[in-house]
């Protein structure tokens, strides 16, 4: 312990600026570091990290086989457009991300960032992105790579998301595209299986986001977003969430239905579509108005991310076993 006291104090000896120079290149790295954390912010890194393991498991679970070094590539192609989308969507969600609880501390509303930076980086990366995809792996790939970047950043966020309460059901499209495209990155084509990947997150979308909206319903009327706890009410809203549920566990289990998929997968989507529908009953039957005592809306938002999670791993431990 002491030794490594001595030796820690040692070095911060050593780095200490000698000079104003010192100070000033001191303070200037340190303020380009607080930058490229908030270059890293703007990509909504947590949430990004289950798009890019539902794209690593369609990747993974595609028949055919893809030198590792491609496969990297795409998984890097469909994270850089990911970030891209959501810096876009910060760049044009400024207003509104400044009223709202929830998001007024991103680097934008936050002031630790000009709009210009994030509107240059997103377009940058978005073009970066899809090239990448495009000449490394293939361009149906890069194409729906392209097209999911537009449909979030410009259809969701500057046409839907102010404009219907319909905004999050039509533009959660967006987020169901890259399964697919790790699919396509290794097949080059789309099957039905793809197809059911995407309808996966399409129908689980809604679930996710009203059962988070019910207990930040506050935030989004403030802001004037049109969500549908906003306009159509909490208990409209939570019919909804069940209905999406059960067609969300269609799609789930259909690839076991069709032969698609082993046990493995079949089992999991079996329990996990069950538990979900249930959370879902307790939602729709519940009648809380109280942000704070929606304790079942709240499990179910989280148990939604679970649930993503546990589906799409447990799809390619299955294609895992079926290999063996
Ligand atoms: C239009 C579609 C979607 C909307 C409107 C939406 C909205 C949200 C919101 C508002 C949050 C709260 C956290 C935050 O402040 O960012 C959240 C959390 C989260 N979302 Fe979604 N989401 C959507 C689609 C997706 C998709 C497609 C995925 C992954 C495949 C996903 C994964 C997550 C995860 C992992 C979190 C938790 C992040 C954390 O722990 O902070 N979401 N979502
Ligand atoms: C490859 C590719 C382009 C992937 C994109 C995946 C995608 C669309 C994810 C949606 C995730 C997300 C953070 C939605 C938040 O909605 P919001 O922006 O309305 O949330 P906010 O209120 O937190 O800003």
């Amino acid at each position: 312990m002491k030794f490594a006291a001595v030796v820690t104090a040692a070095a911060f000896t050593e780095n200490q600026p000698e000079s104003d120079t010192d100070m000033t290149t001191a303070s200037t790295s340190l303020q380009n570091l607080a930058s490229a954390r908030d270059l890293f912010a703007l990509t909504k890194p947590r949430v990004m990290s289950l798009v890019i393991f539902t794209a690593l498991c369609g990747l993974l679970a595609a028949p055919g086989a893809l030198h590792p070094v491609l496969g990297f590539t795409a998984i890097l192609a469909i994270s850089l457009g990911a970030g891209a989308s959501a810096a876009l969507n910060q760049w044009y969600e400024h207003d509104i991300d400044s009223v709202m609880k929830r998001t007024r501390s991103r680097p934008l509303p936050a002031g630790r960032m000009d709009r210009d930076t994030a509107l240059h980086f997103g377009i940058g990366l978005s073009f970066f992105s899809v090239l990448l995809m495009g000449v490394a792996v293939n361009w149906l790939s890069a194409a729906i790579l392209a097209f999911a970047i537009f449909f979030y950043a410009v259809v969701y966020t500057i046409w839907l998301k102010r404009n219907t309460p319909q905004n999050i059901v039509i533009g959660g499209a967006a987020g169901a595209f890259p399964p697919m495209i790790g699919w396509t990155a290794v097949t080059g084509d789309i099957t039905v299986m793809p197809i059911l990947l995407f309808a996966i997150i399409f129908f689980w979308t809604p679930p996710h986001f009203w059962a988070l909206a019910l207990f930040v319903n506050s935030d989004y009327s403030k802001a004037g977003v049109p969500m549908m706890p906003v306009v159509a009410g909490r208990q409209s809203t939570r019919k909804q969430i069940f209905g999406y549920s059960l067609i969300l566990a269609i799609c789930a289990i259909a690839p076991f239905a069709l032969n698609a998929t082993g046990a493995i997968y079949g089992t999991a989507a079996i329990l996990l579509s069950i538990f979900f529908s249930a959370l879902s009953f307790r939602v729709m039957v519940s009648k809380t108005s109280e942000p704070s005592d929606m304790v079942q809306e709240k499990q179910l938002f989280k148990f939604s991310i679970f649930y993503l999670f546990a589906l799409f791993a447990a799809l390619v431990a299955d294609r895992a076993i079926l290999a063996v």
